[in-house]
């Protein structure tokens, strides 16, 4: 369904949300069509000339590298922009994250953008995936935390265009840090395990998330 089209927003924040959304979604139909369209040259040229035309609009005023987004909220909540649940942001598939009864679960189907081997995800998409999941499990069980190692096992090919789901659970916590694991497999599996991960994540000290996070 079109991004446009969902229930009137009822604020600011959320009117801007939406349209944030809608132009997430439609850049990512430009983004599938251009890396499937077998179009001669002179179309790729003139529709070239328009998207430069287009981009040269949203160039005004620009947030710095640091600062947080207006619509978001930071950490553990909205991330508009994320480049794995971000509806505004077109590398997004935008994967959507439930929690749930031992974690939390989240919902996405990959296209020929993500793709590594012809027909099946890129193992870095996969890892990144799982590195987001396993962030939200940590903010989800009250530890927003940022990863220090993640290891990946991949043991089959992760289609692309075929719904998947992705889950990530906190299994222990040693002051700071945050034992994690999590899984890829599709939806229509679910037992068996395309990929999994291991990975600890560590809660920045005070001092340390000030530096890092100067805007917050
Ligand atoms: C305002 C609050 C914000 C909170 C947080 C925001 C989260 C925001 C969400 C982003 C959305 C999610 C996205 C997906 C998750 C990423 O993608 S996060 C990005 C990738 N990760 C990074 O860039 C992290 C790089 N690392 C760092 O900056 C620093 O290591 C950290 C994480 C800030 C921690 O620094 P620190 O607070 O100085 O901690 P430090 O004292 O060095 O280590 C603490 C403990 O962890 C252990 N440790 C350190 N490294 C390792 C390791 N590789 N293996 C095992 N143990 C380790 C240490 O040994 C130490 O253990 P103890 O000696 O106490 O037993």
């Amino acid at each position: 369904m079109n991004a446009r089209h969902t229930a009137a927003p009822s604020t600011d924040l959320d009117h801007q949300r939406e349209a944030i959304a809608g132009l997430g979604h439609e850049l990512r139909a430009l983004v599938d069509a251009t890396v499937r369209t077998v179009t001669p040259a002179d179309v790729l040229h003139r529709v070239t000339d328009e998207v430069r035309r287009l981009t040269s609009q949203l160039t005004g005023r620009r947030r710095t590298r640091t600062e947080i987004p207006h619509v978001d909220e930071f950490p553990g909540g909205i991330r508009m922009f994320s480049p794995v649940t971000g509806p505004g942001n077109p590398l997004a598939p935008p994967v959507r994250v439930t929690p749930d009864g031992d974690g939390v679960t989240g919902h996405c189907t990959l296209g020929i953008a993500h793709e590594g081997p012809p027909g099946y995800v890129h193992g870095g998409m996969s890892a990144m995936l799982l590195d987001e999941l396993m962030g939200w499990a940590c903010s989800a069980a009250g530890t927003p935390a940022m990863t220090v190692s993640l290891q990946l096992r991949y043991h089959g090919p992760v289609p692309v265009e075929t719904p998947l789901r992705v889950h990530a659970r906190v299994t222990g916590t040693e002051a700071r840090k945050v034992f994690v694991t999590g899984s890829i497999t599709t939806e229509a599996d679910g037992d068996r395990q395309l990929v999994t991960a291991e990975a600890v994540f560590v809660a920045p000290d005070p001092e340390r998330a000030r530096a890092l996070f100067p805007e917050r």
